[in-house]
């Protein structure tokens, strides 16, 4: 479960959050939409320390996470970056097993490698992929060593971050297929943050919207079509007219 309560978070005086209230109970995947610049990135890194907050309270599992040892938090947590940020001068299987490699979760570098290879499996991809290097493949397959890595440490809590940005609509839903089975199938608590309105039907449960540094409205991924909130809306639909005022 993680409960996000009345989170303030200004930049040099300009506030981005303006009272951020969210839960995403366990097993739960919400998707966080809103427009560029709104605070969705923002408001993750909140959640994992990387950013913090001026006011307001941030529990996982009741666990208040600015006074949670570092370690044995983030041990917890998946994240499938933008652009899946893999490290070029690493292979695959490496990547994958990165934080089984070092740090609270090390494991023997065998044992580490084979985890690497099931994931990279549970994927799609074949074992002949780990011992490339990122640069040899697709940015797809990249994708999927991403989210490989993402579930190597058996995490609770995944972050997905624009998962399908960059990619051809066919392979953009092959993955959102492919993170909405590993959602499932693992039971975790998931969190995305997508412009991607097919990202949105295929892997949420509950839909958050971000605007004007608030939550304007959270529901579920049914009611997605009429809720009635003319933001929402305004968003789902991809319409230049509305109360969200376009910058042209
Ligand atoms: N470290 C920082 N220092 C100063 N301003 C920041 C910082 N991080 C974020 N901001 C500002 O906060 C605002 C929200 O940024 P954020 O990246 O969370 O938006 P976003 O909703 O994720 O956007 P996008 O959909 O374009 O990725 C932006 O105006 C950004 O410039």
């Amino acid at each position: 479960m993680i409960e996000l309560s009345a989170i303030h978070k200004s930049f040099g005086g300009t506030p981005v959050l303006r009272g951020v209230t969210l839960s995403v109970p366990k097993g739960e995947s919400c998707v966080i939409i809103g427009g560029s610049g709104t605070g969705k990135s923002v408001t993750i890194k909140c959640v994992l320390g990387l950013a913090m907050p001026d006011s307001g309270t941030i529990r996982v599992d009741g666990q208040d996470v600015t006074r949670t040892d570092r370690d044995a938090f983030l041990a917890r947590f998946g994240m499938l970056f933008q652009g899946a940020a893999l490290f070029d001068s690493m292979p695959v299987w490496q990547n994958v097993a990165f934080r089984l490699l070092r740090g609270t979760l090390k494991r023997p570098r065998r044992e580490a490698r084979e985890i690497a290879i099931e994931k990279l499996r549970r994927v799609g991809l074949r074992p002949d992929v780990a011992d490339l290097y990122p640069a040899e493949l697709s940015g797809g397959m990249q994708k999927r060593v991403g989210l490989a890595r993402a579930i190597a440490a058996e995490p609770q809590i995944i972050f997905f971050d624009e998962p399908t940005t960059g990619l051809d609509p066919i392979m953009a839903g092959v993955i959102n297929d492919l993170i909405r089975e590993i959602v499932t199938e693992m039971g975790v608590t998931a969190v995305t943050i997508t412009h991607d309105m097919s990202s949105v039907r295929a892997i949420a449960d509950s839909v958050a919207m971000l605007h004007d540094g608030v939550i304007k409205w959270h529901g579920p991924v049914s009611r997605l079509d009429d809720s009635g909130d003319p933001y929402l809306d305004q968003f789902v639909n991809g319409r230049a007219e509305g109360p969200i005022e376009a910058v042209r």
